[in-house]
């Protein structure tokens, strides 16, 4: 139930949780890496979540082989184009991605603004290949601690002008945001607008943390606003916008299942909630299914459905001047050509 005339944006993508299985077995064979199987269907099960995980951090391993075959700066700028052609094939025309540059690093030993410098020019490559507009998001691995962050940071401020805004995702319970307070001011000194992942494996509080610490002006998931009315409440008053990612927090556990999700009391409380993809290849679906599935199952009705795609623009890290400039444009492009009409 995606409206054509509307631009289908995907906001909450991770590039690192977006590398296919055929990717990865190529780029395995290239390395000359031992993985865990030979074939794409022996494959799927150790890069795929095929049923809900018992948690977030076994969600997570799942992401674990896209990165560990990314054996030289070139497969990163390969992994980021392929991200592109992928979000173009699904129809979407704005995307932000997000990644973590020390995540990407990390098996290899690659340096780590050579992957940002990487990411972004296979991204460049993307969006002169395909119709889409995209924008690179940094994310700090909070999973490794807060000085492997400082790394990731300076490496993402070595090309501040090519980010948008700094992330911060991994294990929320095990590295609270108040770790990373430093981080964050320096983020937004450089510049950058500020999302974070908050309320996925921890409670309100930690997007009110989120909020006031780090300067959030969105959230990841924040599953866990439902908990706390004042935090609804000041949600939406402030126009923070929640990235909801539907399918991934049945996969997380963070939900028990789509039919209990509270992103349709998130819109009925007039929050800025929109529906995102998280980390496609890994759950094998993409935003399609997010719309014509999991929105109608997690009790979204058309209007609703359709108020958290124009939600999906409005939240965007654009200007009002690129906002409107997109709606204008897939607007005509949608509009009926008027054929067998003569002027005079
Ligand atoms: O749903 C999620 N919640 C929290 N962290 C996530 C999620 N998906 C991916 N990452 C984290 O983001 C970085 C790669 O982009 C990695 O740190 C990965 O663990
Ligand atoms: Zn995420």
């Amino acid at each position: 139930m995606i409206d054509p005339s509307l631009p289908l944006t995907d906001v909450h993508r991770h590039l690192d949780g977006n590398i296919r299985a055929r990717t990865i077995l190529d780029l395995g064979r290239q390395f000359n890496l031992t993985l865990p199987a030979r074939t794409l269907d022996a494959l799927i099960p150790h890069v795929q979540v095929t049923t809900a995980e018992p948690d977030l951090m076994r969600f997570l391993a799942k992401l674990d082989w896209g990165v560990r075959v990314l054996g030289s700066l070139d497969a990163c700028r390969r992994v980021a184009f392929e991200n592109i052609e992928d979000a173009a094939r699904c129809g979407l025309h704005y995307v932000e991605l997000r990644f973590s540059p020390g995540y990407m690093a990390m098996a290899h030993r690659l340096p780590l603004a050579g992957v940002v410098e990487a990411v972004i020019a296979g991204i460049d490559e993307g969006c002169a290949a395909f119709d889409v507009v995209a924008q690179p998001i940094g994310i700090l691995s909070r999973t490794f601690g807060e000085a492997a962050c400082l790394q990731e940071l300076e490496a993402l401020l070595a090309h501040r002008d090519r980010i948008i805004a700094l992330d911060l995702a991994g294990d929320e319970p095990g590295f609270p945001g108040s770790l990373f307070v430093e981080h964050f001011t320096r983020a937004r000194d450089a510049g950058w607008h500020i999302t974070v992942h908050a309320g996925e494996a921890a409670g309100p509080e930690s997007i009110w943390q989120a909020i006031r610490e780090l300067g959030a002006e969105r959230i990841g998931h924040g599953v866990k606003a439902v908990e706390d009315r004042t935090l609804m409440d000041f949600l939406a008053d402030r126009r923070i916008g929640i990235e909801s990612c539907l399918t991934s927090n049945v996969q997380t556990s963070t939900v028990s299942s789509l039919a209990v999700h509270p992103l349709k009391t998130f819109l009925e409380h007039g929050i800025l909630a929109s529906l995102n993809s998280d980390d496609p290849a890994v759950q094998g679906v993409d935003i399609v299914h997010e719309y014509s599935v999991a929105a109608p199952a997690a009790g979204l009705s058309r209007e609703q459905i359709r108020q958290a795609q124009i939600n999906g623009l409005s939240m965007a890290f654009l200007s009002d001047a690129e906002k409107r400039a997109l709606r204008e444009k897939i607007a005509a492009a949608h509009r009926p050509v008027r054929s067998g009409v003569r002027p005079g």
